[in-house]
């Protein structure tokens, strides 16, 4: 059969709301085999690495995957906990607090999480979704800035999905909440959160994950969205210029990423007189391996053998209470409009299509 899910049609179902919220997702295991199948499937994607594919794929099968997956593996070693991998054990907690949140609001939402790599994926759990009634999808990418290497690839992959599904949902997408007042005010909230346990530092940066700088020049809105976040954030907590800064993290090959680089910034500060410094990541909605070990690890070795004397990394907001209520107010906002039938508007339904011939073939 050319299309999916032949009998996803029946009279006496009732529509559903589907809200999904996908990561980028993370291996299965700290392995390196986990972690090779996990890589060819990220760094494959041409969304991410734009690189022509030919000399990519030459490249990637013929030396990164065979020396990074070891040593990646071993960085997620450093992270792992007893449920799995931080990045899959926050978004599981995220979505599980959301569906409750819904659960209260009426039987007819369907809450799920999928991951743009890995598992579970996103053409699995869109599977699930519709098997089990879903006719109005709302998709939140957790990536409050947009990306093509990020966003516009969730979205390749939903529209992929539907390419082969005879009856589409109808769709709504939400490309980017960088500067919602509701995000603003939990990431905000939660460094007032920290200054009310410890002392206020003489720089706190926002460090954000990086992208190759071609990519801005190529008409990605990423940098200028993290700006823009960093900026209301700091709006909000009433910091002057000079009390914060934006950086970027997580370079990955040779070719200039966007600057500043969060580690040669926390190499450099201490020489310029700051030796307390707080690092959030506002773009990293759950903490992972590149908020636990890059910035929390690493990158507080180079600030602490620079010279500096205190170093604190904000966590993410991960599943805390005001984030869910945050994600709440921005998936609502997409709902609007999207009313729900009711017991009686059902039955009626599936009473005027008893003589349907679809009802009398199955
Ligand atoms: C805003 C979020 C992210 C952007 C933008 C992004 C771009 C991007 N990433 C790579 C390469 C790697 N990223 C890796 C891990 C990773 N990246 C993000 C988010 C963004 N990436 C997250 C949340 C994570 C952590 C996942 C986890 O399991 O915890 C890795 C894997 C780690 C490793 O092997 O070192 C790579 C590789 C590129 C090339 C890119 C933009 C083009
Ligand atoms: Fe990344
Ligand atoms: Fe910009």
């Amino acid at each position: 059969m050319k299309y999916k899910n032949p009998h996803a049609f029946s009279h006496d179902q009732a529509d559903k709301i589907g809200i999904l919220i996908t990561n980028l997702g993370t291996p299965d295991a700290p392995t390196t085999s986990a972690l090779r199948r996990y890589l060819a499937e990220f760094l494959g994607d041409p969304r991410v690495v734009e690189v022509p594919r030919l000399i990519w794929k030459f490249a990637l099968h013929g030396v990164i995957l065979r020396i990074r997956p070891p040593r990646s593996a071993k960085a997620y070693r450093g992270v792992w906990t007893e449920e799995g991998s931080p990045l899959a054990v926050h978004t599981q907690a995220q979505a599980t607090k959301l569906a409750a949140r819904f659960a209260a609001k009426g039987a007819q939402y369907v809450v799920a999480h999928a991951m743009r790599y890995g598992n579970p994926s996103i053409a699995s759990v869109l599977d699930e979704m519709l098997q089990q009634g879903v006719r109005k999808l709302v998709v939140l990418p957790m990536y409050p800035q947009y990306s093509g290497s990020t966003t516009g690839s969730t979205f390749d992959a939903i529209a992929a999905d539907f390419c082969g599904r005879r009856w589409l949902p109808e769709l709504r997408f939400v490309n980017q909440y960088c500067d919602k007042p509701a995000y603003i005010k939990a990431v905000a909230n939660s460094i007032r959160d920290y200054w009310s346990n410890h002392k206020r530092p003489q720089k706190l940066l926002f460090s954000y994950h990086g992208v190759p700088l071609k990519y801005l020049h190529n008409g990605d809105p990423y940098h200028c969205q993290c700006l823009k976040t960093s900026r209301l954030i700091a709006e909000e907590l009433g910091l002057e210029g000079e009390q914060y800064m934006t950086t970027f993290q997580s370079r990955f090959g040779r070719e200039p990423w966007l600057q500043p680089y969060t580690d040669h910034t926390l190499q450099a500060l201490p020489k310029s007189g700051v030796k307390h410094v707080q690092v959030v990541c506002p773009g990293f909605p759950a903490d992972c391996l590149e908020t636990i070990e890059e910035i929390g690890e690493e990158n507080r070795d180079y600030f602490l053998g620079a010279g500096g004397k205190t170093f604190e990394y904000i966590p993410a907001l991960n599943s805390d209470d005001g984030h869910i209520a945050a994600l709440t107010e921005l998936i609502e906002e997409q709902l609007m409009g999207w009313d729900v039938e009711d017991d009686a508007a059902l039955e009626q339904r599936s009473h005027r299509a008893k003589s349907c011939p679809h009802n009398q073939k199955s």
